[in-house]
């Protein structure tokens, strides 16, 4: 169905080149963003002394490499080449599985494969890999090589004449280098290498594989070989930053910043499920151990999609993953504790962790009555939630949270905000409650100011100082490692921005609605290039539900009308979210207007693009917003966003964001979206305003009423003239039709003895 002849009215809708690529075209072959115009290096020695193993393509034979395999960008350069090879053996793997050949048999050749090309790695060739993918890993804090190195120094300056040591300090503090140090992991360019060279599970393996990815994407490339552990080098990447590397290897903390849509999910997902795997070999055995894993989101849009990509990677094996909702525990209650709120037994999960999924719901009543129910504890090893809902399953009457010791993993995902004021005192709370002294945490965003890092490492030293307190045989204390994909808290490079003046809340409209309707104004540039599916956020709930009706009727009923628009918001029930959110992901509806509840996280795969009809409160808001479309590497994505006389003090934000990613992608000075000029004038908001707008918005789209009455800053074509005589209108017609009823009630009055219809 061409969704835009649809749309347009004229029936002929916008000539597009079949060639253009859009995100809802499906995946594409590389899910990488850097890295693609690497110069092929001189080519190395082959290796000739080691025999080629089954399936290996030999390089000299197959000079022409498909070109979606080609994803080093061109050359027989060393290592393009000899991860071309590797690459190709896997994609020929993964070929063969799709023919419905031996799932097992196609991870065995592409594991050879790999063992061959893993020979030829070398320290130079990992730090030019890293570097073309833009990927940056530095140590954070080595909080265990500290102490250890403070402790050695105090023993020795106390054998030191006082005055001596006071010299000694001050020179030290005044020439303190504040660089931090570099890692350079082995980079992970192939699925198949997580099973030859971090001994991941045969059955994680394949359902790894069963996801059809050809290639992994730069996070994954740089946090896994971080995050598992190394089973042939013992001492690992990080024997570089500790005298115990041995044990640290796969045992730090992670603070990750990569782009949206680049795969986090699965780059935390696969070494905890790899470890928790190692741990219980049964289901028993594991639902004994109980939760060992926490992964926190903001949204139950989010939790719910990360429970589901833990499933396919969990599928068959004794590790299972629950999305915490109401009515599940995870800590034993006493029976006074227990929840009495019938409606919260209501709701069971896919691993049987209600205890209502066989009860009707009068049997339920009817036991609450006479006993208390007592709420189900959650005994999958990975619970997903966000912050309330696992608060709520902690807390006591008397507000104490219990603890959590059997958590050894933590991750937040989306972290930057989980630790915002808005869900800050939550997220310290659930994090001091796990209390295991081997917890490991991990921390991910597209987006990371430099506060959350430093609120990390005292929340990390505090848990330290509390768990370590009375317990002398702890493990090493783990370091804290940053990896940076790309540029920090910038707008992926392979979406198109457009910034565009709408002047007025009815300008905003009007633009909204051209959108829609690209054939009313072919010289508009935004209208022709953005195709449906595609988000539009608004700044508060009340403005998206206005947003809503007021463009319920601009889809024509061939096209199906009201029902290919929605709005999405947290007033709605659960189940209502649910439902919205899986008509839009099976594309029956086209048009979701939202507020930033969508806005961090939640993957649609083909979304075309998102509209910001509301400027965004942040910088951060933008690249989270904006980053619902091109996902995964997909190109063709549209980002628009509209402004007015009101947002001009702000607008800067967002320009700066544009021009950076522009510049990421090689868009420059006359080729860029948003010109040198306009950000010159824009402008540049304060510390202050920046606060401000992040807190509260564009004040004046709050304030629904002006001091006279009016109301402002309303979604809507029509002018407050135009309105107030179309309510004047509309009150006398309803008056007139009331009067008219009651005189229609005296003559038509029934006599006692007609029928007047069946009593209820
Ligand atoms: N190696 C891969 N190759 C191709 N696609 C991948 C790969 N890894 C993950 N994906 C897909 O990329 C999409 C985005 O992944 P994910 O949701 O994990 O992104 P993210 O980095 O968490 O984004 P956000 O910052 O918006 O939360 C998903 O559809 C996922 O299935």
């Amino acid at each position: 169905m061409n969704v835009f002849k649809l749309l347009s009215r004229s029936g002929k809708g916008p000539q597009t080149s079949p060639a253009q690529k859009l995100p809802s075209s499906g995946a594409v072959a590389n899910p990488q963003l850097f890295g693609h115009n690497e110069a092929p290096k001189p080519a190395q020695a082959p290796n000739t002394s080691r025999k080629r193993k089954r399936g290996q393509v030999n390089s000299e034979q197959s000079s022409t490499i498909p070109a979606d395999l080609d994803f080093f960008g061109g050359g027989s350069g060393s290592v393009n080449q000899k991860f071309k090879e590797d690459e190709s053996s896997s994609g020929h793997a993964l070929e063969k599985k799709k023919k419905g050949d031996d799932a097992t048999d196609g991870l065995e050749s592409a594991e050879n494969n790999v063992d061959a090309a893993e020979e030829r790695y070398n320290e130079d060739e990992c730090k030019r890999v890293l570097r073309s993918h833009k990927l940056k890993v530095v140590v954070l804090e080595n909080f265990g090589a500290q102490e250890e190195e403070k402790a050695k120094k105090e023993r020795k300056e106390k054998k030191k004449p006082k005055k001596r040591r006071l010299e000694k300090e001050e020179a030290e503090s005044k020439g303190k280098k504040s660089t931090k140090q570099q890692l350079f992991p082995r980079p992970l360019t192939s699925f198949s290498q997580l099973r030859t060279r971090y001994g991941i599970s045969r059955r994680l393996a394949e359902n790894i594989q069963e996801q059809g990815y050809k290639m992994t994407t730069e996070v994954q490339l740089g946090a896994l070989p971080l995050l598992l552990k190394n089973k042939e080098e013992t001492t690992g990447e990080l024997s570089e930053i500790s005298s115990s590397g041995k044990e640290l290897a796969g045992n730090i903390d992670l603070l990750t910043v990569a782009p949206t849509g680049s795969g986090k999910t699965m780059a935390f997902l696969i070494p905890i499920i790899n470890a928790l795997q190692s741990e219980s070999r049964t289901l028993s055995e594991s639902r004994q151990l109980g939760p060992r894993a926490l992964i926190v989101a903001p949204t139950k849009e989010l939790a719910s999609q990360i429970v589901n990509e833990a499933r396919k990677l969990t599928k068959g094996s004794s590790v299972k993953a629950t999305l915490m909702k109401k009515g599940m525990e995870l800590v034993e209650r006493s029976d006074d504790e227990a929840s009495e709120e019938p409606g919260s037994a209501a709701e069971s999960d896919e691993d049987g962790h209600s205890i209502a999924d066989s009860e009707s719901s009068s049997e339920i009543a009817a036991k609450l009555k006479g006993k208390r129910r007592r709420a189900d504890i959650v005994k999958a090893a990975i619970v997903v939630a966000t912050p309330l809902a696992l608060l709520n399953g902690l807390k006591h009457q008397d507000q104490h949270i219990s603890e959590l010791p059997s958590i050894k993993y933590m991750v937040l995902d989306e972290a930057d905000v989980l630790l915002d004021p808005l869900f800050r005192e939550q997220t310290l709370s659930i994090w001091k409650a796990c209390t295991n002294p081997s917890l490991r945490v991990g921390l991910w965003s597209a987006t990371m100011g430099s506060n959350i890092e430093a609120l990390a490492v005292n929340t990390i030293n505090e848990r330290w100082a509390k768990v370590s307190s009375g317990a002398p045989d702890l493990p090493p204390r783990a370091p804290l490692i940053r990896l940076v994909v790309g540029l920090k808290d910038t707008a992926i490079p392979n979406i198109t921005h457009k910034l565009i003046y709408a002047a007025t809340e009815q300008g905003k409209l009007l633009g909204l609605r051209q959108l829609l309707h690209p054939t009313a104004t072919p010289s508009n540039e935004a209208s022709t290039s953005l195709r449906p599916p595609f988000l539009v956020f608004t700044q508060t709930i009340p403005r998206a539900i206005a947003l809503h009706s007021e463009l319920l009727y601009d889809i024509p009923p061939e096209a199906g009308g009201s029902s290919r628009i929605a709005v999405l918001h947290a007033d709605l029930s659960s189940s209502a979210r649910e439902s919205i959110m899986t008509r839009f992901r099976r594309g029956e509806v086209w048009v979701l207007i939202t507020t930033d509840l969508l806005a961090r996280g939640v993957d649609f795969r083909g979304l075309n693009g998102v509209v910001n009809y509301d400027v965004p409160n942040s910088a951060a808001a933008y690249v989270h917003r904006v980053g619902r479309t091109g996902r995964a590497g997909r190109k063709g994505g549209v980002a628009v966003t509209f402004y007015t006389q009101e947002d001009i003090p702000y607008v800067k934000n967002v320009a700066n964001v544009i021009q950076a990613s522009e510049k990421l992608r090689g868009k420059e000075g006359g080729e860029a979206s948003v010109k040198q000029w306009l950000l010159d004038a824009l402008p540049t908001p304060t510390k202050r305003d920046k606060q401000r707008l992040k807190k509260r918005g564009v004040e004046a789209r709050r304030t629904v009423k002006d001091g006279e009455g009016r109301a402002k800053m309303r979604i809507s074509t029509k002018s407050g003239y135009e309105r107030r005589v179309e309510n004047n209108r509309r009150g006398a017609k309803m008056a007139g039709n009331a009067r008219g009823r009651e005189d229609r009630k005296m003559v038509e009055a029934p006599s006692e003895s007609e029928f007047e219809g069946f009593e209820e």
